[in-house]
């Protein structure tokens, strides 16, 4: 079982009750899709993907990072039991979205700079640190139900 420090949970609650979801979940998804575009392979339904431009003003990309963001928060509620918690969206994405799992982190990295963007100077190494493990744990939890 993962172990936070009491300083690790508040700092991921603070982080969470600090950002603006429908910026930050929109503008990582974009730019997981722009800075790595192999990603786009999986959203052929979401129409227009052709450009940085066409990425940014997509409403069914910014739709998807507010669900990602919603996910995400599942996670922060459930702290001490993510692997549980993400037993579901972890077979959806293996077995049926069939995501090269490697994705994930290319994801968390985007989430880690737009959280950084929008808290500044707060966004201290410590608490860069307590995001990345929060990050990891997630990322490791979406792995498991991998084969
Ligand atoms: C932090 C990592 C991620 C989280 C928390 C996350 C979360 C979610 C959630 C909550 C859903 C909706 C599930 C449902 O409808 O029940 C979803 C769907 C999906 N995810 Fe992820 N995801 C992550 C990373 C990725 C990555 C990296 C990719 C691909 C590069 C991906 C591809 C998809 C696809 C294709 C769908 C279905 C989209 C649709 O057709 O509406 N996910 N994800």
């Amino acid at each position: 079982m993962v172990k936070w420090t009491d300083f690790e949970r508040a700092t991921i609650q603070d982080i969470f009750s600090k950002i603006d979801y429908e910026v930050v979940g929109p503008a990582a998804f974009s730019r997981c899709l722009i800075v790595y575009p192999w990603t786009q392979r999986y959203f052929g339904g979401f129409g227009n993907l052709y450009n940085a431009a066409a990425i940014t003003s997509n409403p069914k990309v910014a739709a998807h990072g507010k669900v990602v963001i919603a996910g995400l928060e599942k996670a922060v509620k459930n702290m001490d039991d993510i692997k549980t918690t993400y037993k579901d969206l972890s077979v959806l994405h293996s077995e049926k979205l069939q995501v090269d799992p490697d994705n994930f982190n290319l994801l968390a990295d985007c989430l880690t700079i737009v959280v950084a963007g929008q808290m500044g100077a707060a966004f201290t190494p410590e608490v860069h640190a307590a995001f990345q493990k929060f990050l990891a744990v997630v990322v490791a939890s979406l792995r498991k139900q991998y084969y």
